[in-house]
């Protein structure tokens, strides 16, 4: 089939790709020139793993191309609409500038017969909103809205063999385009939920807030352990072989950030309250707070652990990304600790395999390095705030050896507490003894 995928960050990139990989004939199309010359020379603008490969192979192939110009979207009989949608500056809300812009730039290329699909996470309603206009502007072509689960550091394989898939259509046609995009997906057995567009949209909302939730869930726990001596790690694991609850997404530590589940929730808030049903929700606003307590835990441990004051004290902060095996330091909370620890006057050297770029883009003002020996040389005070496996694989032994002073707060909670005990070290984990 003959795909546009407008927008290309870090969700539209690996969908245009993805497609291609498919068998696709895929334009993606972006306002970001430098993006477009590094994607259109298959070089990733970002890290994701297996990117490199797929978007290779499909430029290759001659079936994947990207471009500025979207009239080069003319013939495409699917567009999936996949720009930002960010956090307002000032509230809670969801801006639409991007997804109307795009929409409104995307209309008169929309041929007779076409499908537009919104891939963006947007508050519930807008997919009626833009059906009308289109049927005002393009009515012989149709509206669906199809939200996506990926995670970042997993993006290649959860476009290839998603988990689910979800279609908000108001017409059986639709849905019969999005199933011929996603045949191999639906042969490989891929549940499929078909609804309309209010479902679709909120289903998204819905799962992002649990996400949210559950996380903001164990850091209460974790707080209630730290009061207790308990160990939040032994609960999680103990409450999460209850097929009910699961294990997964009950890791305590300095929180969740990225470009998604805090926006969204804030979002999700601002459209129940235009609705009228702010109090339904009103839990996730205790869900952000629990969340962003989280940071200012981490740092209240490094003052504590460096005996009530981090001024001019050097401290090595691993990691900057909101998560491993990604670049993005959107609403980071490593990022936000480093700068925190900075702004109270400690010399903060921070470190990260894939982040460090983007970091000083937006913080210049931290000292960066690639190098984790470097970062650790000398240091009063060990803070673990990203878990990537570098990190987690650190040898207590030899890192005691190059510190000044051997305290770690594993933000985390994924260093081995015995053996990083044994080797000297002071460790301050996330409600655990
Ligand atoms: N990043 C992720 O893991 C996921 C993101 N989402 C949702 O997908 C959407 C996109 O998110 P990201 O890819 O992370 O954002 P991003 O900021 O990385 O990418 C957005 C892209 O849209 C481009 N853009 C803006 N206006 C445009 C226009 N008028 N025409 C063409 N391109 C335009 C920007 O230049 C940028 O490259 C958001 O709604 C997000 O909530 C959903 C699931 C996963
Ligand atoms: O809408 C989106 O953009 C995406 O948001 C999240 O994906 P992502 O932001 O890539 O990352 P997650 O793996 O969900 O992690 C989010 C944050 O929660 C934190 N987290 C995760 C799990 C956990 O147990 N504890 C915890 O603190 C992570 O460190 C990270 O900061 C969802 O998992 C995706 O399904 C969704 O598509």
């Amino acid at each position: 089939m003959r795909i546009s995928v407008i927008g290309c960050g870090y969700l539209g990139a690996v969908h245009a790709s993805a497609m291609a990989e498919l068998g696709h004939e895929v334009v993606g199309v972006d306002v970001d020139e430098r993006k477009i010359a590094a994607l259109s020379a298959a070089h990733p603008p970002f890290f994701e793993p297996g990117l490199p490969e797929i978007l290779a192979s499909a430029t290759a192939s001659g079936r994947l191309r990207f471009t500025t110009d979207i009239s080069e979207a003319d013939d495409a009989e699917v567009h999936f609409i996949a720009v930002g949608t960010p956090q307002q500056a000032g509230g809670g809300a969801a801006d639409l500038t991007y997804v109307d812009l795009a929409f409104e730039s995307l209309l008169p290329h929309v041929a007779d017969g076409a499908l537009v699909v919104g891939k963006s996470t947007v508050p519930v309603g807008t997919a009626e909103r833009l059906a009308a206009r289109l049927a005002e502007t393009a009515p012989h072509a149709a509206l669906a809205w199809n939200p996506e689960f990926l995670r970042e550091g997993f993006a290649v394989k959860d476009t290839l063999e998603p988990d689910r898939l979800v279609y908000g259509v108001d017409r059986p046609e639709s849905a019969a385009v999005l199933d011929r995009v996603y045949r191999a997906a639906i042969e490989a057995g891929t549940p499929r939920i078909v609804t309309d567009f209010a479902t679709a949209e909120l289903v998204k909302t819905a799962a992002n807030a649990f996400l949210a939730t559950k996380i903001s869930f164990i850091n209460a726990m974790a707080d209630i352990a730290d009061a207790t001596g308990a160990d939040v790690t032994a609960l999680a694991d103990a409450i999460g072989h209850d097929a009910r609850i699961g294990r997964r997404f009950l890791n305590a530590g300095v929180g969740f950030g990225g470009g998604c589940l805090p926006k969204d929730i804030r979002a999700f808030t601002a459209r129940a309250e235009e609705l009228g049903r702010g109090k339904s929700v009103a839990f996730l606003k205790e869900i952000d707070a629990i969340n962003l307590r989280q940071r200012q835990k981490v740092v209240d441990l490094a003052v504590e652990a460096l005996g009530g004051s981090v001024f001019q004290k050097r401290i090595a902060v691993l990691g900057v990304t909101f998560k491993p095996e990604s670049d993005d330091v959107r609403d980071s909370p490593a990022l936000d600790v480093a700068v925190h620890l900075k702004g109270l006057g400690a010399d903060v050297i921070a470190t990260d395999p894939e982040g460090i770029e983007n970091a000083r883009e937006r913080h210049p003002q931290l000292e960066y390095t690639t190098s984790t020996e470097a970062a650790l040389a000398d240091a009063d005070l060990v803070v673990l705030v990203t878990e990537w496996r570098e990190y987690r694989g650190l040898d207590p032994v030899d890192t005691a050896r190059r510190v000044a002073n051997p305290v770690v707060i594993d933000g985390r909670n994924v260093l081995d507490r015995d053996s990083w005990r044994a080797a000297g070290w002071t460790v301050r984990g996330i409600g655990r003894p």
